[in-house]
């Protein structure tokens, strides 16, 4: 059965790291990037999760993992070497009904995290299934070799002229013209290009005379 995608805002969520190797350290990035509040329950920790506890960007509590940690947070990474271990937090998650992810047991878990190529607010997630997390990296390298900068600058733009049209445009049909019209124009090769002035006018030519 296919996995339901989502993207979670965790801003200001807690989220439990067990362990603090590199496989920890790789997920525990990908939590603070998303502005979740983290805490990471491990003996020992990597050099950069230490600095990063060190820094206050995280809080370390440096024990083994004591029974009942999980259930009092919103998302909880099972991430020590110990299949038994993780699954006892898991349970425990799982019990008190919070996501958790278990990083050495594809049969447990309610969620797996992704491949992610980002461009300011554009995200690509890749999941495999499980299948192959090195095929999950190497699809990731293509996407970024496809999915450049530019892609920034054109969803900002759109972000703004969609806000805009939002307040200007009051019928929906016409303003779902307009965005689709920008979003397959050539808008995106001028600012991939820098040819900024031709994509300011290829924008006001596209809502030009469309506020009603
Ligand atoms: C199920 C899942 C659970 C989860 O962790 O969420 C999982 C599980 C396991 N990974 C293992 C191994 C590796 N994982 C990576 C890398 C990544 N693993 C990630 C996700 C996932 N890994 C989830 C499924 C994702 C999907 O569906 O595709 C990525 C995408 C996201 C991230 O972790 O940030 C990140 C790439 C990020 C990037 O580069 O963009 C590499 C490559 C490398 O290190 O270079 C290897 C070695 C090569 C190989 O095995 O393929 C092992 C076996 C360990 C052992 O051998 O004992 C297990 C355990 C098992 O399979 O049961
Ligand atoms: N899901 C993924 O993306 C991947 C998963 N793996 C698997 O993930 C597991 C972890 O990998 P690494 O980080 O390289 O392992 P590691 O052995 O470097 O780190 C394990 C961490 O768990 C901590 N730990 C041990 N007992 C603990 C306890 N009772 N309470 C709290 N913390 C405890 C240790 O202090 C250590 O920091 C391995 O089993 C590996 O096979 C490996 C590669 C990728």
């Amino acid at each position: 059965m296919a996995s339901y995608g989502v993207f979670l805002n965790l801003t200001g969520r807690r989220c439990l790291v067990v362990g603090g190797g590199p496989v920890a350290e790789r997920k525990i990035t990908g939590l603070l990037d998303c502005a979740g509040e983290v805490t990471v329950v491990s003996p020992a920790v990597t050099d950069v999760i230490a600095a990063l506890a060190e820094s206050g960007r995280l809080k370390w509590e440096k024990r083994a993992y004591r029974t009942g940690d999980a259930a009092s947070f919103f998302l909880v990474m099972a991430a020590t070497d110990s299949r038994e271990l993780n699954a006892e937090v898991y349970a425990e998650a799982e019990r008190a009904g919070r996501l958790c992810n278990v990083v050495n047991d594809q049969s447990l878990g309610n969620f797996t995290v992704p491949a992610v190529v980002r461009r300011g607010r554009l995200q690509v997630a890749v999941s495999t299934g499980g299948a192959s997390p090195a095929v999950a990296k190497r699809i990731r390298r293509e996407l970024e070799e496809h999915f450049g900068g530019e892609y920034a600058a054109f969803l900002d733009q759109m972000a703004e002229i969609r806000h805009d049209l939002l307040g200007t445009v009051r019928d929906e049909k016409r303003r779902t013209k307009i965005l689709q019209r920008l979003a397959e124009s050539e808008l995106l090769t001028l600012l991939r290009e820098g040819r900024e002035e031709e994509a300011r006018r290829l924008v006001a030519d596209c809502i030009g005379g469309q506020e009603t």
